[in-house]
């Protein structure tokens, strides 16, 4: 489901924290209210094409944002109807309340449906499940097409619990910023579509979805080295090493070499025997490496992830190799790349939210975080964060993750900051994996 691209990411406290500078500077709660209710309107409108709308109004202030969206559609002309749950409890639900001049229906069993229901019960300020009665009633309007305000109301937005809404939305409209509930599972594919309406805060931008145009493209002054030299150390499946190259290239790095291997995928790329794996690393051109995939545990991974950190070049680490590297990686420019068991292994005692460990793992580390899956999160260490949601489900199969970690090794290897690289490279993978779509497999990939 899509989600803005480059959109900033803030918890409710941090929302919290906005909308207080906002009045500080001038801008009144209840003109933000006003402004979250126009674009709530907007887009009912368009989504209910002239059919009629039921808004549901919660007691706090995404209440009182349904409320004045149906006075807006209202004046629009728009057959608005408004169902509530409880009398409006803050000041600001209150003057909104007070402006809807329309007839207030209880939500109770068997209120009418509309075919576009509004959802405006809660929005970041949840505190605990609904109760189960309203959560029944709400699934009785599942078969209508359904626009949530902020977040779908049920959803603890700041993605600390899992809690499923009774009423997935076809369309989620987050207001001032997205919320790490549009990004993480499981409540990001409960969302839908997921629209930003900027209300004008200031939002902090250290968290942030996907940038759209992520991948690098060489200019005139380009030349092989200085695009990056890339080494892919090879263990027994040389298979996931030979893709991890194949990727890099594909992904942008002038130069390729697969140590440790007899074959490789294409002859550009210099595959040779893992004696001279030593020298390569002290060769002065040499931008990043790669080591990991298809190299399961062992002394010899030991040995050359070992010898790859004293080299002190920029690193990506995948699989085995990231337990291998974690307690002596001592300021080396990495990337990690651990799938869901991997990060658990080896960064079991950490708590919170994927975003919350992620960044916990990173600082811990001092290295970029690449914590894979459907919601993938980039983490850096000194807090930066990359939301990587929705992704590309085809990347669902074996193979992928080599292919990104070789991705990783292009954008490190070209220079600059290890976060960026990460970023470009998750950003590069995920396009290359929509443009092949249906029947993707990871070969496919360094095909494109
Ligand atoms: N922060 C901002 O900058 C803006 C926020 N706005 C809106 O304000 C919302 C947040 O408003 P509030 O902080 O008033 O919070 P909510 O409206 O999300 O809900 C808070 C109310 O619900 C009650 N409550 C919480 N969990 C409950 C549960 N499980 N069952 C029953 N009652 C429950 C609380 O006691 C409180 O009365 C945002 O999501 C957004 O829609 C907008 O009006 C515009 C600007
Ligand atoms: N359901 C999914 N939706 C989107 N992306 C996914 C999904 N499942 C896996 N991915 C992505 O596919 C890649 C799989 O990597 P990994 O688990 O290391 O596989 P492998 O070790 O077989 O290469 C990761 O980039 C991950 O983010
Ligand atoms: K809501």
């Amino acid at each position: 489901m899509p989600i803005p691209a480059d959109a900033p990411i803030l918890t409710s406290a941090a929302m919290r924290v906005a909308e207080a500078a906002c009045a500080a500077a001038g801008t009144s709660l209840s003109e933000l209210m006003e402004r979250a209710g126009a674009a709530v309107a907007d887009t009912a409108w368009r989504m209910a094409a002239g059919a009629p709308i039921l808004i549901l109004c919660g007691p706090g202030n995404n209440g009182g944002d349904g409320y004045v969206a149906a006075r807006l559609l209202g004046e629009r002309g728009a057959a608005v109807r408004v169902a509530a749950l409880a009398p409006p409890a803050t000041d600001l639900a209150k003057a909104a309340r007070a402006a809807w001049t329309g007839a207030v229906e209880a939500i109770v069993d068997g209120l009418p449906p509309a075919p576009l229901i509004v959802d405006a019960l809660f929005g970041v300020g949840l505190t605990r499940p609904l109760a189960d009665d309203l959560a029944r009633r709400l699934r009785g309007f599942a078969d209508k097409r359904i626009l949530a305000v902020d977040v779908p109301s049920g959803v603890d937005a700041d993605g600390q619990h899992g809690w499923e809404p009774p009423l997935p939305a076809d369309v989620t409209l987050a207001l001032g910023a997205l919320k790490p509930a549009h990004v993480l599972l499981p409540t990001a594919r409960r969302c839908g579509t997921v629209l930003l309406a900027p209300i004008g805060i200031a939002a902090d931008r250290t968290m942030c979805s996907l940038p759209r145009q992520a991948a690098r493209s060489p200019d005139a002054g380009s030349h092989k080295y200085n695009r990056g030299m890339l080494l892919v150390r090879a263990g027994p499946m040389a298979g996931a090493a030979a893709l991890a190259a194949a990727a890099g290239l594909r992904a942008g790095a002038g130069y390729a070499v697969l140590s440790g291997a007899d074959e490789a995928p294409f002859a550009a790329i210099i595959a040779e025997d893992g004696a001279s794996y030593a020298a390569r690393l002290d060769d002065k051109r040499l931008g990043a490496v790669v080591i990991g995939p298809g190299y399961p545990a062992s002394d010899a991974l030991g040995r050359d992830v070992a010898a790859a950190i004293a080299a002190g070049k920029p690193l990506v680490l995948d699989a085995a190799a990231i337990d291998v590297a974690l307690p002596r990686l001592d300021g080396t420019p990495a990337i990690l790349t651990p799938h869901e068991g991997e990060f658990a292994r080896a960064f079991s005692d950490l708590a919170g939210n994927k975003i919350e460990r992620a960044r916990a793992a990173a600082e811990r580390v001092g290295a970029v975080m690449i914590y894979k899956g459907a919601d993938t999160i980039i983490a850096a260490p000194d807090g930066r964060v990359v939301a990587a949601w929705p992704g590309s489900p085809w990347l669902a199969t074996a193979g992928t993750g080599d292919v990104l970690a070789g991705a990783c090794g292009a954008m490190l290897a070209s220079g600059g900051d290890a976060f960026d690289a990460a970023v470009a490279a998750v950003g590069w993978h995920i396009d290359a994996a929509r443009r092949i779509g249906p029947g993707l497999v990871a070969d496919d990939l360094i095909r494109d």
